[in-house]
């Protein structure tokens, strides 16, 4: 059974569309991210999923249970609908210990006090904050108030726990720890999580799914892994590529050849597996700066660069180089020597290199077979020459 099924949801807030007819499916058990830049509706699809936003159009079903149909007005309130948010900010009772914020939601659902106890008890081990359980929330760090909030989220055993930029405002040391406990603490509960993040890096390392916004609509839903090496349109790529992942841009060409199309570049012919589009339509390659192989040796697809810049970092080296007119960035694991002004080839993993048509942004899902590099670009000893 899935978790949740949205279909075309619709949401305007003062008079501005802001969920532009969302379609989306979050499987059982998932962790699932809504990622994007800020202002593109993620918080307001997360509240509209707790039910503190109402829709103007769509249907949304959590479970086995219809949550909002615009047609027939039905609309779950937000107390039955088994989900539970937390916040950015831990919106703490500060009159209440720590013991008492937990227990509150199940002393209001009226469970006895022997079994509100219990479950107190194993969600703040879960949080691994038993010992804090006397404490008033005046008296935490900002890190154990957020780990309070999520243990008041899970104690009444949500099906779906809904976190919203939990970890934004703690420091980058908890930021990290808190990941790694919500990633255990997901592993644990099985409970299907649904996380808002504007950070490429935290979506990418704790989720299963991610969902990513832009303007008010979803452009795309993948495993992290696939959302990195295969963004769907070049404003994905964009966004993904902001943290730090120096993605390199290649201007091109459809030409036609004999044997079908190829690929005019400032690197040189590309072949490919099949018809690309329209002969003459500008398109856009991507390529990862961990995608390009650096060496002394030329080979038959190699092209001849030029070392611009080195910036060493322990565990890894980026090394800034020119092919020609290009600028390309190469990541080499560990530490590399390399000398800035000399020549080396770089040969690029022609499975990793994305096409986009540049007019619309979108992924070209046509394999490139072979790169032909410019003359000038393969064997060429120019910049050593003119030294
Ligand atoms: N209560 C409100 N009043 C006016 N505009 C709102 C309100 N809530 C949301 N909006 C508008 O809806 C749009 C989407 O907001 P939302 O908070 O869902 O974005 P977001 O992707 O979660 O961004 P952020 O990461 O900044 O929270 C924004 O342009 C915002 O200005």
């Amino acid at each position: 059974m899935n978790a949740i099924e949205i279909t075309n949801i619709n949401v305007s807030i003062h008079g501005k569309h802001v969920l532009k007819g969302i379609d989306l499916t979050i499987a059982k058990g998932e962790f699932m991210t809504f990622l994007g830049p800020s202002g593109c509706g993620k918080t307001t699809l997360l509240r509209t999923i707790a039910g503190l936003q109402s829709a103007d159009e769509g249907t949304l079903r959590i479970g086995n249970k219809e949550a909002v149909n615009s047609a027939t007005g039905h609309y779950l309130e937000a107390s039955k609908r088994g989900v539970n948010l937390v916040f950015q900010s831990y919106a703490l009772w500060p009159h209440m210990t720590v013991y008492e914020n937990v227990a509150f939601g199940l002393q209001v659902q009226k469970l006895p006090k022997d079994q509100t106890q219990a479950r107190v008890r194993v969600a703040l081990a879960n949080m691994r904050i038993s010992e804090l359980e006397t404490r008033y929330p005046g008296q935490l760090s900002g890190g154990q108030q957020q780990r309070v909030a999520i243990a008041r989220a899970i104690v009444t055993e949500p099906e779906i726990l809904l976190l919203d930029e939990p970890l934004s405002n703690l420091d980058a040391k908890l930021r990290i720890e808190m990941r790694a406990e919500l990633k255990r603490l997901h592993h644990e509960l099985k409970t299907t999580i649904i996380y808002v993040t504007h950070d490429q890096h935290e979506a990418m390392t704790l989720s299963t799914q991610v969902a990513v916004f832009f303007g008010g609509k979803v452009v795309q839903v993948d495993k992290p892994r696939q959302l990195y090496h295969r963004p769907r349109t070049l404003e994905v790529a964009e966004f993904i590529g902001n943290a730090g992942l120096h993605l390199n841009y290649i201007e091109g060409t459809i030409v036609g050849s004999e044997g079908g199309q190829r690929l005019e570049t400032s690197l040189g012919f590309l072949e490919v597996d099949g018809e690309v589009g329209e002969t003459g339509r500008e398109i856009i390659l991507t390529l990862k700066p961990e995608d390009i192989r650096l060496s002394e040796m030329m080979g038959p697809d190699s092209l001849a660069v030029h070392i611009e810049a080195v910036f060493p970092s322990g565990s890894e080296t980026l090394v800034q180089t020119r092919a020609g007119e290009l600028s390309l960035m190469i990541r080499v694991m560990g530490d590399m020597e390399v000398e800035v002004g000399s020549q080396l080839y770089a040969k690029p993993r022609m499975d990793r290199i994305n096409l986009y048509d540049k007019m619309t942004g979108r992924l070209l899902e046509v394999p490139i077979q072979f790169i032909q590099p410019r003359e000038e670009l393969h064997h060429e000893n120019r910049f050593s020459h003119s030294r």
